[in-house]
């Protein structure tokens, strides 16, 4: 059914961790933002008829007892939660629900966290109580089966759905079908964040390929502090991660890479990074003569506010989907925002069908 233009923005969030965290902040923070600015991070900060303060957290899920039934102010800054801190975030009157665990919980999430009691809710039911237009899925890597329950009860109670994770949902026929189907977009699948890991390891890749350098190897070792590279160290969860970093450069240029010449994923969890992510990147290559030329580089970020302005684009560009009555992935926000869309577009060009897709 589409939704009314111009209204707010009914969100719900699913995994309060630390990107729900600057997500809920950065919406406070942005929140008087004067459309004429740049907000760094924000493609607009009115994107097509919605404002930053159009977006309203309605309803969110967790498992972690220290965050089911809190509000969702005080969730955001709760248990393992330890990203940097933007701004204050007032009481919401939004009590984290308790949402069903099925393969969300990891070996190391298990030992870390204590897991809630309390009965998990239907969860489409809770979506339709709370009227919800976008559900932002922010579940730990790994979590297939989780991620792709959310998904269904968002078709079932006629919302939008943003993936942030790396489990393909967007990107495959059987769930872009369905989302198709019920006449509701999805943007996904795994965010690409402002300035991160994939975003400068796509431009090198590229770089290489434009000034006419053979690309014979690459690396990108990626380290952190948080729930999600200490999740991660378990591998057998870290597939479809892999898969989805990988594939998100190796499309930006047309080297013919074979698999051992490419080594991109998570590699080590550094608790005194807190949520802090390093990113260790080098490329290899010939130029002229064949004579060998390399680049390394370090990225140091914080990693949850740096794709936490991505995520409040692609909710506006879900709402604006969702207005239009658009169903099945929403192919120019998901290739701009998403490293692993149904169909790869280099950057700007993906950037300026954003612009298109705004505009109508
Ligand atoms: O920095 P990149 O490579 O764009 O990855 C960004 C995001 O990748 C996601 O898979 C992580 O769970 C996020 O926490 C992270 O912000």
């Amino acid at each position: 059914m589409p939704t009314h233009p111009g209204s707010p923005i009914r969100v719900a969030i699913v995994g309060v961790g630390n990107c729900a965290s600057s997500l809920v902040q950065g919406v406070h923070y942005y929140r008087q933002a004067d459309p004429a600015d740049t907000v760094p991070g924000l493609m607009h900060v009115r994107f097509g008829e919605y404002h930053v303060s159009d977006v309203h957290f309605v309803a969110a899920f967790d498992v972690d007892a220290k965050k089911v039934g809190l509000d969702l102010s005080e969730a955001i800054l709760a248990s393992e939660n330890n990203t940097i801190k933007l701004t204050e975030v007032p009481h919401s009157g939004v009590q984290v629900q308790r949402g069903p665990t099925l393969d969300g919980l990891g070996k190391y999430y298990r030992e870390t966290i204590e897991e809630s009691t309390q009965n998990p809710v239907d969860v489409a039911a809770a979506l339709r109580a709370a009227e919800v237009d976008v559900v932002v899925c922010y579940l730990p890597v790994g979590s297939e089966a989780a991620a792709k329950h959310y998904a269904q009860a968002a078709i079932d109670a006629g919302c939008a759905f943003v993936n942030a994770l790396p489990v393909f949902i967007a990107g495959t026929k059987e769930w872009a079908d369905k989302f198709t189907e019920a006449g509701l977009p999805i943007v996904g699948d795994d965010i690409k964040s402002q300035l991160g890991a994939t975003i400068t390891h796509r431009v090198m890749a590229k770089l290489f390929e434009d000034r006419g350098v053979i690309l014979d190897r690459t690396y990108q070792l990626n380290v952190g502090g948080n729930m999600d590279f200490k999740n991660m160290l378990e591998r057998d969860r870290l597939e479809s991660k892999k898969i989805s970093k990988t594939q998100a450069v190796t499309s930006n240029t047309s080297a013919a890479l074979s698999e051992r010449d490419v080594h991109i994923g998570p590699s080590d969890y550094v608790a005194w990074l807190d949520d802090r992510k390093w990113a260790f990147v080098r490329l290899e290559g010939r130029n002229f003569g064949d004579a060998p030329v390399s680049l390394e580089y370090k990225l140091e970020v914080w990693d949850s506010p740096n794709s936490a302005g991505v995520i409040i684009d692609a909710v506006r560009a879900a709402k604006i989907g969702l207005d239009r009555g658009l169903g099945g992935p929403l192919l120019a926000p998901s290739a701009y925002f998403m490293k692993s869309p149904p169909e790869q577009q280099a950057d700007d060009l993906a950037r300026q069908a954003v612009e298109d897709f705004i505009n109508g």
